[in-house]
């Protein structure tokens, strides 16, 4: 029977980006790519794009280690969005307003503000090498690359800028976010050999030097209202091609979130709200065995 059966979760979004979080930091068991697909079962489970696992922490001076799933069972090193929900919880128990954690991406500091309803979380430096993102294939330039879907001489996606945040990400800049097909070509993108690991494929309009809106296609998740480390990897895109400044608002279907790229020491600072919905216990019967 999975660790998860009975166990107590909180159901929660940022900005729409729907996350679940399960604290396991009293259990060495560890969370299966089956029981996080169980999770999100159309059958009892509760829906999610992300799963934000804490387990005991591994380094001393950190909160816990953090798995994230996505809901078709793998897993992310980055999920900006479940970070912020997990900081809400964390502190709301605790009375704490700074905390760092562990993710397969790294360290990551978090702290409650500037406003007492929203929560910042410094989401470490962008890799923009083309053997970090990672990509298939050498490209010395990434701040665009080729890739185009369509026809070959009237393509109607092109010339991505491709970015890690901890988690790889490709941004196709458009005039209106809204005039794609992302739920048909978000998957193509995603799943494109150009990128051996996928990719989250964002779709982002620069609306001025401070403001840009993105809508997202998730590795692992599908459409969704908010993509966090989207947010992040959009605005250094951007900074990067001289089109906007470090310091931007980036509006996403589910809200708006603060984005600035720390010049002092090439940190990404994400600041947005985190919402709690409700809680509960997982069902048994969504980890027993099928047949
Ligand atoms: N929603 C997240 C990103 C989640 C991870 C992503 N789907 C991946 O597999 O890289 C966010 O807010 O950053």
């Amino acid at each position: 029977m999975s660790a998860l059966a009975n166990h107590a979760f909180a159901k929660m979004n940022g900005i729409g980006n729907e996350i679940v979080v399960v604290d396991m930091r009293d259990s060495a068991s560890r969370v299966t790519p089956d029981d996080a697909r169980a999770v999100a079962s159309a059958n009892g489970g509760v829906a999610y794009d992300q799963l934000m696992v804490l387990q005991k922490p591994r380094l001393a001076g950190t909160e816990a280690f953090i798995r994230i799933y996505n809901n078709d069972g793998s897993e992310a090193g980055a999920c900006g969005n479940g970070m912020r929900c997990v900081v809400r919880r964390i502190f709301e128990k605790s009375g704490q307003t700074t905390a760092t954690f562990e993710t397969a991406a790294g360290l990551l500091n978090c702290w409650q503000g500037p406003a007492p309803d929203l929560y910042t979380v410094d989401m470490g430096a962008p890799k923009f090498g083309w053997q970090d993102i990672p990509l298939a294939e050498e490209f010395r330039d990434t701040r665009y690359i080729e890739l185009q879907i369509g026809p070959i001489d009237n393509p109607i996606l092109h010339s991505p800028s491709v970015v890690s945040m901890g988690n790889p990400h490709a941004i196709f800049w458009v005039e209106d976010v809204n005039a794609y097909d992302l739920e048909r070509f978000g998957p193509l993108l995603e799943n494109h050999p150009i990128f051996p690991e996928r990719a989250n494929i964002t779709l982002a309009h620069i609306v001025d030097r401070e403001h840009i809106t993105i809508r997202t296609w998730e590795r692992g998740a599908g459409l969704t209202k908010a993509c966090g480390s989207a947010a992040c990897a959009t605005a250094v895109a951007a900074a990067r091609l001289k089109r906007a400044n470090r310091n931007v608002e980036i509006a996403l279907p589910g809200g708006k979130l603060g984005i600035e790229w720390r010049e002092r020491d090439d940190h990404v600072l994400m600041t947005g709200t985190a919402t709690f919905e409700y809680e509960g216990n997982f069902d048994p019967a969504l980890f027993a065995p099928v047949g």
